[in-house]
C-alpha cells in the first residue's frame, strides 16, 4: 500500500493532484489567492525594511528618511490588513468550492468502481473514513503553498537584514532548522494517528447507528441494549481521545524541543550584540534591530513549521484520495480494452478452476470451481451457510474478479468484458437488498435506468415479481415516497421491501443473467415456489432469443428441485452438480439435505 508520506515521489504527484483540484474547482479564485497571498508576504517584508530605515535614521536625525520610513511602515501595515481581509474571503470561497468538488469526485470514484474492493478492504475503508472528515484540506492547497513560499521569502529577507549587523547572526537561521525538520516528523505522527483511530471511529459510528437507527430500534429496546451501547460508546470515545491526546503530546514535545533550540540561539545572539554594544562594536540601532528581527525570525519559523505540518497533513490526506482513485481507475481500465457483451448467449457461462479469497482472508471462500452453466438454463445453488453461494453469484455478476482461474461468457473472459456492458445485461436481487428511499416508481425503475420513466415497464416488473397489488396498498400508488426519514414518506414491511427488490430485478426484460440470491427469503415458501415457476417458464420462453441463465440461491428444496441444474457447494468447493433426480440417485449431500427438509414437512 502506498502512503503519501513514505514515498517522496508520490508526494509530488499528490501535490500536483491537489493543485489540479484547486484549479478545476475555481481557476479565477486560485489565481487571485496566489496574487493576494504573494502581495501580503511582500507587504510584511517591506515592514521589516522600513523599520531598519527608521532605526538607522533616528541616531543620524535624518528627517527625510524618518518621514519616509513612517509613511512606509503605515503603508505596509495598511496593505497587510487590507490584503489579509481580501485573501481570507477568497480562501473561504475557494475552500467551499474545492470541498464540493472533492466530495463529488469521491462519489464518482466509489460509485463508478465496478468491483467491491473499496468497501471490503480495511485500508481503503480507512482512506474513505479519513477523507470524509478531511476533504476540506483540499481547499487549503493554494493558500498553504503560497503562504509557505511567502514565509520562506520573509525568512530569507529578514535573515539578510540581520546579516547587515553581523554575518555571525546567520547562525540564528541555522538554529531554526531543527524546527523545520521536525515538522515533517510531527505531521507523520498525526498521519499514523489517523490510521490508528480510523477503526475506533468506525466502531463509534457502528455503536451510534445501533443506538439511533430505526432498523435496530426493536432489538436494542427488547434486549435492553441502551446502557450497554452508551457504555461501549464511552469506552471507544475514551480510546479515541486517548490516542489523539498521546499523538498531540508527542507532537507538541517535538515542536517545543525545536523551538527551545532556537530560543537558546536567540538569547545568545542578543547577548552577543549587547556585548558588542558594550565594547563599542555595535550601535544601539543594531541592538534594537537584532531584538526585533530575531524575534520576527522566531515567529516566522514557528509559523512555517506549522505551515509545513499543515501541508504534509494535506498531502497525506490527498495521498489517500490518489490511492483510491488509482484503484478505481485500475478497476475501470478494464472497460477500455474491453470486449463487448454478446447480444445473446449461445454456449453459456464457464468457470475454469475459479477461486476467490477475500482481501485479508487467509482461507479462500471458493476453491478450484470447474463448472458449465448452459445458455437458457435455470440453475439453483445450494449449500450450508458460508459455503460460498453469494461469493459465486458476486463473481458471476462481476462484483469481484476471481483471484485464480477464469470465468468465460460464451468463450470470452469476463475479466476482459466491459463491466458496463455486462451490467446492462444482468439483473440481480439479493436478500440483503438496499432500501432505496425514493418514490416507489423510481425504487423499482432504477432496475433498468433506460426505462425508469416508463410506468408500464414498472407495472410489468411488479407483475413478474408477483407484486402487482403493491402500489394499491400504498397511499400515493407508484408515486408514494418510500422511507420513514421523509415527512410524507412511508415505511414498509420487510416483505414489501423485498417485493420491491425483486421487482427491481425484473425490470430488465432480456437479461443474459438473472441472479436471485435468496431474495424471496422473507416471502412464504408457496410464493417463492410460484414465482420461481413463473420465472422458469418465462426464461424457457426467451431462451431461444437471449439464451438467458437464471440462477437462484435458495435453502428451500421445493423450489430448488425445479431447476435444470443444481450446484452443491460445501466449504467453498463444488461437490455435486446435476438435476434433482440425478442428485437424489447419487445419495450425496444434496439427497441428505433434501430428505432432512422433506421429513420436517411431513
Ligand atoms: N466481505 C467478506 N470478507 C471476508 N470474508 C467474507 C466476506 N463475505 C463472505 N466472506 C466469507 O466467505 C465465505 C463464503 O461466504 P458466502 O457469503 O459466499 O456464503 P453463503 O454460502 O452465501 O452463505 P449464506 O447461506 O449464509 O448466505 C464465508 O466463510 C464468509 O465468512
Amino acid at each position: 500500500m502506498i502512503m503519501a508520506e513514505s514515498l517522496p515521489g508520490k508526494r509530488l504527484t499528490t501535490a500536483a493532484t491537489m493543485l489540479r483540484f484547486a484549479w478545476a474547482a475555481d481557476p479565477k479564485r486560485s489565481l487571485l489567492a496566489l496574487v493576494l497571498f504573494t502581495l501580503q508576504a511582500l507587504a510584511s517584508t517591506t515592514f521589516a525594511w522600513w523599520l531598519k530605515v527608521l532605526l538607522d535614521a533616528v541616531p543620524a536625525a535624518d528627517l527625510t528618511n524618518l518621514f519616509l520610513a513612517t509613511g512606509g511602515l503605515a503603508l505596509s501595515l495598511a496593505g497587510n490588513t487590507v490584503l489579509s481581509h481580501g485573501s481570507n474571503q477568497v480562501l473561504l470561497a475557494l475552500r467551499e468550492r474545492t470541498h464540493a468538488l472533492v466530495e463529488r469526485r469521491m462519489v464518482e470514484i466509489v460509485g463508478h468502481t465496478p468491483t467491491l474492493d473499496i468497501h471490503e478492504t480495511p485500508a481503503y475503508l480507512t482512506h474513505l473514513e479519513v477523507l470524509e472528515r478531511e476533504t476540506w484540506r483540499f481547499g487549503e492547497t493554494v493558500p498553504s503553498l503560497v503562504n509557505l513560499f511567502a514565509t520562506g521569502i520573509r525568512i530569507v529577507t529578514t535573515t539578510a537584514l540581520l546579516v547587515t549587523v553581523s554575518p555571525a547572526l546567520l547562525l540564528l537561521a541555522v538554529l531554526g532548522l531543527p524546527t523545520l525538520l521536525l515538522s515533517s516528523k510531527i505531521s507523520r505522527l498525526y498521519h499514523l494517528g489517523n490510521d490508528r483511530t480510523a477503526e475506533i471511529y468506525r466502531r463509534t459510528a457502528v455503536l451510534y447507528d445501533l443506538a439511533t437507527k430505526s432498523e435496530c430500534a426493536k432489538e436494542t429496546r427488547l434486549l435492553r441494549l441502551g446502557p450497554v451501547l452508551v457504555r461501549r460508546f464511552h469506552v471507544e470515545y475514551r480510546k479515541l481521545i486517548g490516542v489523539s491526546r498521546r499523538v498531540a503530546v508527542h507532537a507538541e514535545a517535538l515542536g517545543l524541543a525545536g523551538r527551545m533550540i532556537f530560543l537558546l540561539g536567540y538569547f545568545c545572539s542578543l547577548l552577543l550584540v549587547v556585548h558588542w554594544f558594550a565594547t563599542g562594536r555595535a550601535s544601539i540601532g543594531d541592538v534594537a534591530l537584532t531584538a526585533v528581527l530575531a524575534g520576527q525570525i522566531l515567529s516566522l519559523l514557528a509559523s512555517s513549521a506549522e505551515l509545513l505540518q499543515f501541508a504534509w497533513r494535506n498531502l497525506a490526506t490527498a495521498g489517500r484520495y490518489v490511492e483510491l482513485e488509482g484503484i478505481s481507475r485500475q478497476a475501470r481500465s478494464r472497460s477500455t480494452a474491453a470486449a463487448v457483451t454478446p447480444a445473446r448467449l449461445r454456449d453459456g457461462i464457464r468457470l475454469d478452476q475459479v477461486s476467490y479469497r477475500y482481501p485479508h482472508s487467509t482461507r479462500p471462500a471458493l476453491r478450484g470451481i470447474d463448472l458449465r452453466l448452459p445458455a437458457g438454463s435455470t440453475v439453483a445453488v445450494v449449500g450450508d451457510n458460508g459455503a460460498g453461494k453469494t461469493t459465486l453469484v458476486k463473481l458471476l455478476t462481476g462484483l469481484y474478479l476471481p483471484t485464480d482461474g477464469k470465468i468465460s461468457i460464451d468463450g470470452v473472459d469476463l475479466a476482459t468484458l466491459d463491466p458496463e456492458s455486462w451490467r446492462r445485461r444482468t439483473s440481480a436481487g439479493f436478500q440483503d437488498h438496499a432500501r432505496f428511499e425514493l418514490p416507489l416508481r423510481e425504487a423499482i425503475g432504477i432496475g433498468d435506468l433506460d426505462a425508469i420513466e416508463d410506468e408500464a415497464a414498472v407495472r410489468t416488473a411488479l407483475q413478474r415479481a408477483g407484486s402487482a397489488d403493491l402500489p394499491a396498498a400504498l397511499p400515493a400508488g407508484l408515486q408514494t415516497q418510500l422511507g420513514p426519514s421523509w415527512t410524507d414518506g412511508v415505511d414498509l414491511s420487510g416483505g414489501q421491501w423485498q417485493k420491491i427488490a425483486i421487482s427491481r430485478a425484473m425490470m430488465r426484460t432480456a437479461p443474459l443473467l438473472l441472479v436471485l440470491d435468496e431474495p424471496t427469503a422473507a416471502l412464504d415458501a408457496d410464493t417463492e415456489h410460484r414465482l420461481f415457476r413463473q420465472w422458469a417458464t418465462a426464461s424457457e420462453r426467451i431462451k431461444d432469443t437471449s439464451g438467458a441463465i437464471t440462477i437462484l440461491v435458495s435453502h428451500r428444496f421445493s423450489t430448488v428441485r425445479m431447476a435444470d441444474l443444481i450446484i452443491v457447494l460445501d466449504h467453498g468447493e463444488l461437490i455435486e452438480t446435476g438435476d434433482h433426480d440425478e442428485l437424489m440417485a447419487r445419495g450425496g449431500l444434496y439427497a441428505d439435505l433434501f430428505e432432512l427438509q422433506a421429513r420436517s414437512y411431513r
